[in-house]
């Protein structure tokens, strides 16, 4: 063959094989967001690497920097700068729902999804009319599933200004805007009245706050009497060993990768929720069996995640993804492998399901 013709013909298979990797296989989620469209966030292009590295110097060592008085105060802005650096490779990698679900036989992913965001409406009781709040909301993957199960409205807060208006766009385009609205907010201390809604939930969200009792304590206050609670708590369980160097790694690790101001312990969550007043009606681990677990889907993506990786590298070289993105993903890379341990071991489960109840009569009212 001529020397033209070979490298036409190169010329040709490499395009080929960017356009396949980046269009074609890029689209990692169905439907979702595609590799090309990766930015991070609010953030500027040229701030993405400094960004990066100073959330990593924050949570390196989660428990012993952002437990400290000083640095917990600083949480919430490293925690928005870790959403402004994840939000679109959680959305292209995985959706728009950002937690994690039991695996169902002969389901899909979605489908499992789903299933885990309706229970809340169970739990709740959620009907036409009723007004609830998701505290920490990301997107909106649950508040639209939430909204369209039960007929209710729904206010979600998040931190990060770049997902309300994800959220929104979202929102529109599933014509849930009339019903859905979403708030920029710190749920540390909410932008709303006292007694303002029927029910409230949050999934995977509050092992973002310092401290629980403040995130729980404003929950306790926006609720109506009566009002119900549900939240997916992640935390370690009574399997885990703090003497075991095995155990800490990986906790570390899960705490690191996912902007965790240090994990809580199972037993500590029914107690929180009664010194801020709450009633504990139900306690339960949805991850134990005869749930299926719900790190497989993690697990079973190794060639997935190898994939990724190339389409990022690759779309950093030519410049279409901003620089540090690479980073950002090998940092979700580890934390998976970590949060893959958590599970199969047994030391750690995102999903243990409290429902609280506000009571009818509060102690401070009762006294009157
Ligand atoms: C509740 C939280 C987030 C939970 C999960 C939604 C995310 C935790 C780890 C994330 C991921 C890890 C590996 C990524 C992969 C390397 C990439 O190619 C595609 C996206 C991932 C699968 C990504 C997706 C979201 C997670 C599973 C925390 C933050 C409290
Ligand atoms: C892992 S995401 C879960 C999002 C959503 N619940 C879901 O399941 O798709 C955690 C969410 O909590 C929000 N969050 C964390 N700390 C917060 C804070 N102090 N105030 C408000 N939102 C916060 C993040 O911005 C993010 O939207």
């Amino acid at each position: 063959m001529e020397a033209a013709t070979m490298a036409w013909t190169a010329a040709v298979v490499g395009v080929g094989l960017v356009y396949w990797f980046v269009w074609v296989m890029g689209a990692a989620e169905v439907k979702g967001k595609r590799a090309v469209d990766l930015k991070m966030g609010s953030i500027t292009r040229d701030k993405v690497q400094d960004k990066y590295t100073q959330y990593w110097s924050f949570f390196r060592r989660p428990k012993e920097t952002a437990t400290a008085a000083a640095s917990a105060e600083k949480v919430p802005d490293f925690v928005d700068t870790f959403y402004n650096l994840v939000t679109d490779i959680y959305e292209w990698g995985w959706g728009q729902s950002f937690h994690f679900s039991p695996s169902l036989p002969g389901r899909s992913h979605r489908e499992a999804t789903r299933v885990h965001e309706e229970r809340v409406v169970d739990l709740l009781g959620a009907k036409p009319g009723h007004r609830l709040l998701d505290v920490g909301c990301g997107v909106g993957g649950p508040m639209r599933a939430i909204a369209a199960h039960s007929g209710s409205n729904v206010v979600g807060i998040t931190i990060n200004d770049y997902q309300v208006n994800r959220a929104r766009a979202h929102n529109r385009k599933a014509g849930l805007d009339s019903r859905c609205e979403v708030v920029c907010g710190n749920f540390l201390s909410m932008p709303f009245p006292d007694a303002s809604f029927d029910g409230a939930y949050s999934i995977e969200a509050t092992c973002h706050a310092p401290r629980l009792q403040d995130v729980y304590g404003e929950v306790f206050r926006v609720l109506k009497p009566g009002g119900l609670y549900v939240s997916y708590e992640w935390v370690t369980t009574s399997l885990y060993r703090a003497e075991d160097p095995d155990h800490v790694d990986c906790i570390q690790g899960i705490e690191r990768g996912d902007a965790l101001p240090g994990l809580r312990r199972q037993d500590e969550i029914a107690s929180i929720a009664k010194e801020v007043g709450f009633e504990v009606l139900k306690e339960q681990d949805l991850a134990l069996p005869p749930a299926l677990p719900w790190w497989t889907r993690l697990k079973m993506g190794r060639i997935a995640y190898w994939r990724n990786s190339l389409v990022v590298r690759v779309l950093t070289m030519l410049r279409i993804a901003p620089k540090g993105v690479s980073e950002v993903h090998e940092m979700l890379f580890e934390t998976a492998q970590h949060l893959t341990k958590g599970g199969e071991t047994g030391i750690f489960t995102p999903m243990h399901m409290v429902l609280l109840r506000k009571p009818v009569a509060t102690a401070t009212e009762e006294a009157k």
